[in-house]
């Protein structure tokens, strides 16, 4: 996985280079991750794409909650931007793209077609952080291996167009975005689904945090996975929940020597399940609860 490290001198390069390429494009690919749709995105997407017309992907949407992604879905249709849900990795959704690529320039197709113009491909460029799925999607579209992932804002390897299906054409390097850090909650969850390196923060406190946001969202989940019994209640004391914590490692068998629980390896065991989709389909955020895994935490 990519970690990249922002500094203010990386995000006003990334800001500027990929500012130079939306002369050379009609649409703007906006790649979120549908878990997390608010914690994937820039803070300053709408400063850096300025005007350019926009499509929002919700990757990753095979891991995310159905009726949460619906939700998201309406959520970007009432800030007047179209989000359409897919899988790279089953390929479900990416076939569509061509299509609401056109759609959302609809206005300016129509115009060239009433002048009597023939509108060209639309030309796109995808942007999102890093580990949000931007190679695996351009590959997807070209139906062969062409991105290469770089870990560092600004790595290209010359500019080309690749045809996507449709009348869709794709630069082939994709803009890479830094994402919010602004709000601890955010990091956490960026962590919890595995887009921030394990060696940022802490395990323990990420799997906690995780573990307390499954138990105030998905209990059912939690205690089918770990056949666990009873939960506290999202108010509980933050022991209660190092608790539970505990009774997963013991099942899991990640011991220590005196028979104590090796914490880090169970918040392993937690995370791996969590980004692996072995809990079920997940989402750590909502419109409705616009901080959905922080309103579950507080107090
Ligand atoms: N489950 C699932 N995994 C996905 C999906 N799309 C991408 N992935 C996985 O997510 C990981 C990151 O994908 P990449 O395509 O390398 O992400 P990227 O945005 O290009 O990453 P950087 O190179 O770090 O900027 C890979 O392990 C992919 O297999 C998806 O729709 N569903």
């Amino acid at each position: 996985m990519a970690t990249i490290q922002w500094f203010p001198g990386h995000m006003t390069r990334a800001k500027r280079q990929i500012q130079e390429k939306l002369k050379l494009i009609d649409l703007a690919i906006e790649l979120l991750d549908a878990r997390v749709p608010l914690s994937s995105r820039n803070p300053m997407i709408d400063e850096i794409l300025m005007n350019k017309p926009r499509l929002v992907l919700l990757n990753k949407a095979d891991l995310a909650d159905p009726s949460v992604t619906r939700e998201w879905v309406q959520y970007f249709a009432g800030i007047g931007i179209e989000a359409l849900p897919i899988d790279c990795v089953s390929g479900e959704g990416v076939r569509a793209i061509p299509e609401r690529a056109k759609h959302a320039l609809k206005d300016k197709i129509e115009k060239q077609l009433s002048k009597g113009m023939n509108p060209r491909a639309v030309r796109a460029l995808i942007v999102g952080i890093p580990n949000v799925g931007k190679s695996t999607l351009i590959n997807r579209l070209a139906g062969k291996h062409i991105a290469a992932t770089g870990d560092k804002p600004g790595v290209t390897k010359g500019q080309q167009w690749i045809k996507a299906g449709g009348d869709l054409e794709l630069l082939d390097t994709p803009g890479i975005l830094w994402p919010k850090f602004e709000d601890q909650q955010v990091g956490y969850k960026l962590a919890a689904i595995g887009s921030i390196s394990d060696q940022i923060l802490q395990v323990e406190d990420v799997a906690y945090h995780a573990i307390r946001f499954l138990i105030a969202g998905y209990p059912g989940e939690l205690q089918q996975r770990y056949e666990l019994d009873e939960l506290p209640s999202g108010q509980s004391e933050p022991n209660a929940f190092v608790d539970v914590m505990e009774r997963i490692g013991r099942k899991r068998g990640c011991l220590q020597s005196g028979g104590t629980i090796n914490l880090e390896k169970a918040s392993m065991v937690i995370l791996r399940d969590l980004r692996g989709g072995k809990l079920g389909r997940i989402s750590l955020e909502s419109p409705n609860q616009m901080q959905y895994m922080t309103s579950t935490l507080d107090g």
